[in-house]
């Protein structure tokens, strides 16, 4: 209940996450800051409180460095409010990374863009393949003791969703519209195996698409697709044409990022394949 947050100090608002505000809190006890998720679920519908529960239970058993930290959740029924509370990122948001490269604007107010470094191109790229890998294939130990493989596809990977800590490390956030393959619909799943678990490696490859976007827009400083409206924007993103990114950024960078904007998802490469790959290799080691 409401006193359980007794032990937080709320600070400022630092952003607003799916359902809802997110504010800095310092707890009493020891001075932490964390992230608190404040969701008001009188104006709820029953199936975003399912989604809401849902998005709870995937962050709680999800611990990665390269994924926020849950680190719990309090229900204040008087005042129907939700806490979440998970681990403060100083750096913010990739978006806001980008939109301060796009408009380095001068005394003069002569706006030029400073290109993004392809070294932290990598390290960001390399931190949120690790992310998906922990969410597509990780292993859990599910009801009955026996490992089994997550299928948790994130389905919402965006800049605004990526979060970097005091140390420049990435953290994937925000699971709202995420959706786990370990529970009933699992089962049901099982039956078509052939239909409905390639559907499951085929929202798994719409997380690579998105990363794909991702890193495209870090290094054009825009997105991939742009159109004005979204029939013009969902047939640019059928015909899969790109541009080259910008000339200071390498070959191999290029090709990475073709690789995870193909139209086909078949043709898009999985998380180990990327993981396979030797910059991403190299850079995954540097991180340790
Ligand atoms: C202007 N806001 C920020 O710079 C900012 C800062 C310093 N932190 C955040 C966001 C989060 C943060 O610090 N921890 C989080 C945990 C989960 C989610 Cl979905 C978001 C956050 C933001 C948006």
């Amino acid at each position: 209940d409401a006193r359980q947050m007794d032990g937080y100090e709320a600070l400022e608002s630092i952003g607003s996450g799916s359902f809802g505000l997110i504010r800095k809190v310092r707890r009493k006890a020891d001075g932490k800051i964390l992230a608190r998720k404040e969701i008001d679920y009188r104006k709820m519908s029953t199936k975003e409180k399912e989604q809401l529960v849902a998005e709870v239970n995937i962050l709680k058993d999800l611990k990665h460095p390269n994924i926020v930290e849950f680190l719990e959740r309090v229900i204040d029924r008087e005042n129907s409010f939700i806490y979440i509370l998970m681990e403060y990122c100083e750096g913010g948001d990739l978006a806001a990374v980008i939109r301060r490269h796009k408009e380095k604007s001068y005394v003069v107010q002569l706006t030029a863009s400073v290109p993004i470094p392809e070294e932290f191109v990598w390290s960001i790229m390399t931190q949120l393949v690790l992310a998906l890998h922990e969410c597509h294939c990780g292993m859990i130990v599910n009801e009955d003791n026996q490992p089994a493989p997550r299928h948790i596809l994130h389905r919402d990977l965006k800049p605004d969703n990526v979060f970097l800590d005091a140390k420049k490390n990435v953290k994937l956030g925000d699971f709202g519209l995420s959706r786990s393959l370990t529970n009933p619909q699992k089962a049901f799943a099982q039956t078509y195996v052939g239909e409905l678990i390639t559907d499951s490696l085929y929202d798994a490859k719409s997380d690579i698409w998105s990363l794909g976007c991702v890193v495209y827009e870090m290094c054009a400083l825009e997105p991939p697709f742009l159109a004005e409206t979204q029939n013009e924007l969902s047939a640019k993103i059928k015909l899969g044409r790109i541009q080259m990114l910008p000339a200071q950024y390498s070959q191999e960078l290029n090709m990475v990022v073709r690789a995870m904007l193909q139209v086909n998802p078949r043709r898009r490469p999985t998380t180990g394949e990327l993981l396979s790959n030797s910059r991403i290799r190299y850079t995954s080691v540097q991180l340790k």
